[in-house]
């Protein structure tokens, strides 16, 4: 895969991955690209197919991934989720940082791949405000809830591996976040902007 070096960021469910993906994609629209995972879960109000996800069936994304159409996929809170291998193309044709938000299992199955991105963890500063977030935000039913809240207990744990990731970023204060989000990516974004300019 070519282009310039992706992104992954990972982290539990809530911990404010999107939020900060968000805040970049406004600040560098064109510098960075957003990697459409398909996923098996139901869309959220406002959220549209082909944006946020490509939201599948179980049996056409198993079927895919069996072609061997996606570069890892993991099961997560009931759901399966994915990236395929044209979701990442389609970011690289445009010449942009491809960003991957994808879950520790995810993570762990890049690493065996041969796309060598920058590894970042976004966590919340505890597990009680990860809950409070994830409530705030209603987006999940109380089973979904407590899932995420599981997963997230073994992320925050797992990820402090050593040589897992190249930063993790403790999101309390979001403005704090973003400045360490955009501090570790200068290098590739002034990379990217000045191959535009030529
Ligand atoms: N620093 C922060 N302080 C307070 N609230 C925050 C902060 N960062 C994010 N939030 C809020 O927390 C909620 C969860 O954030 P967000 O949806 O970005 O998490 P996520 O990691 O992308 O979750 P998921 O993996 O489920 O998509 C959102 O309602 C968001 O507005
Ligand atoms: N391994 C992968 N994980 C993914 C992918 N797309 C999203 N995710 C992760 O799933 C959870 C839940 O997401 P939500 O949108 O249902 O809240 C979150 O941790 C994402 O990072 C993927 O393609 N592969």
């Amino acid at each position: 895969m070519t282009g310039p070096r992706p992104v992954v960021l990972s982290g539990p469910s809530g911990a404010g991955k999107s939020t900060l993906l968000k805040m970049l994609l406004k600040d560098y629209g064109n510098v960075f690209g957003f990697s459409v995972s398909h996923t098996t879960r139901q869309p959220r109000v406002g959220e549209v197919n082909g944006k946020e996800y490509h939201f599948v069936t179980r049996e056409r994304m198993q079927k895919e991934i069996d072609a061997g159409e996606f570069i890892e996929h993991a099961e997560f809170s009931g759901n399966m989720y994915g990236t395929s291998k044209a979701a990442v193309q389609a970011v690289q044709a445009r010449n942009q940082i491809c960003v991957l938000d994808i879950d520790l299992q995810g993570v762990k199955n890049i690493k065996k791949t041969d796309l060598k991105p920058i590894y970042i963890s976004v966590q919340a500063p505890s597990i009680e405000v990860l809950e409070k977030r994830l409530r705030d935000r209603r987006t999940e039913s109380e089973e979904s809830l407590q899932r995420r809240l599981n997963a997230a207990r073994v992320d925050m744990e797992l990820s402090n591996e050593p040589g897992l990731f190249d930063l993790i970023i403790i999101n309390n204060d979001l403005q704090k976040a973003y400045s360490e989000l955009k501090e570790i990516l200068a290098e590739e974004i002034q990379k990217v902007q000045e191959s535009k300019k030529s």
